[in-house]
């Protein structure tokens, strides 16, 4: 059996604050080819975030119906708070129709995909530190202390299942890390 060195989906995860949004959102920009799924979240938009663009903002009640239909590729509680999913028939669609898909989801999640889509390819984004990473999520400000604690404690998680990713890539430089992320999907920077 010959195996693409591209599969159709890649995973990007990694801990909170690393900067997984922040590339997604370059490549969004910078990479129309690239379809980036758009995940279903109970939490609370945050300021300049859009439904629809960001996420799928519902409440607990749909979304625990997206689960129970089976609408859900994978989902998790994530940060033991808001619970968060990627829509199965969005992401079969795009693959269908010869898209290159990027999922930006928690460990958990990249967990399931593992388990259901062997094949896709899984994307650990590391911090250049964890000093780093702390100056990042405050620097963000959108959590409250507590809140970044607790993120906190689930990024040490996170950091040590780094070894269970196809690749890591270190998030030093933020059109750098993102180019490396779209050449190991079969693009190259002159595709923008
Ligand atoms: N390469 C970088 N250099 C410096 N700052 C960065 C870099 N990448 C991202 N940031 C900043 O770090 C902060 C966190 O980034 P972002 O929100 O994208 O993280 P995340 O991984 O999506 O976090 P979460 O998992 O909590 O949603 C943002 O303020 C962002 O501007
Ligand atoms: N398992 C999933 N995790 C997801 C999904 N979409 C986003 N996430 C992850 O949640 C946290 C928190 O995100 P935030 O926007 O509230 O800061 C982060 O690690 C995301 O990667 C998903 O569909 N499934």
């Amino acid at each position: 059996m010959t195996v693409s060195p591209h599969p159709a989906v890649t995973v990007l995860a990694g801990p909170t604050a690393v900067g997984k949004g922040t590339i997604s959102t370059y490549i969004r920009d910078n990479y129309p080819q690239v379809w980036l799924s758009v995940s279903a979240t109970t939490r609370n938009p945050r300021p300049g975030e859009a439904d629809g663009v960001h996420y799928f903002f519902v409440g607990p009640e749909k979304f625990g119906e997206l689960v129970q239909d089976g609408e859900m590729l994978e989902w998790a509680i994530v940060h033991g708070q808001n619970s968060y999913g990627t829509i199965r028939s969005k992401v079969e669609e795009a693959v269908a129709a010869g898209k290159r898909v990027l999922l930006e989801i928690d460990l958990q999640g990249a967990r399931q995909v593992k388990e259901n889509l062997p094949e896709a390819k899984f994307v650990f984004l590391a911090p250049p530190s964890w000093d780093e990473l702390v100056r990042r999520l405050v620097g963000r400000g959108t959590e409250a202390p507590e809140e970044q604690q607790r993120r906190l404690e689930t990024a040490k998680l996170e950091l040590a299942a780094e070894s269970e990713f196809d690749v890591t890539i270190v998030n030093d430089d933020i059109s750098r890390a993102s180019d490396e992320l779209v050449t190991l999907m079969g693009l190259t920077p002159n595709d923008r």
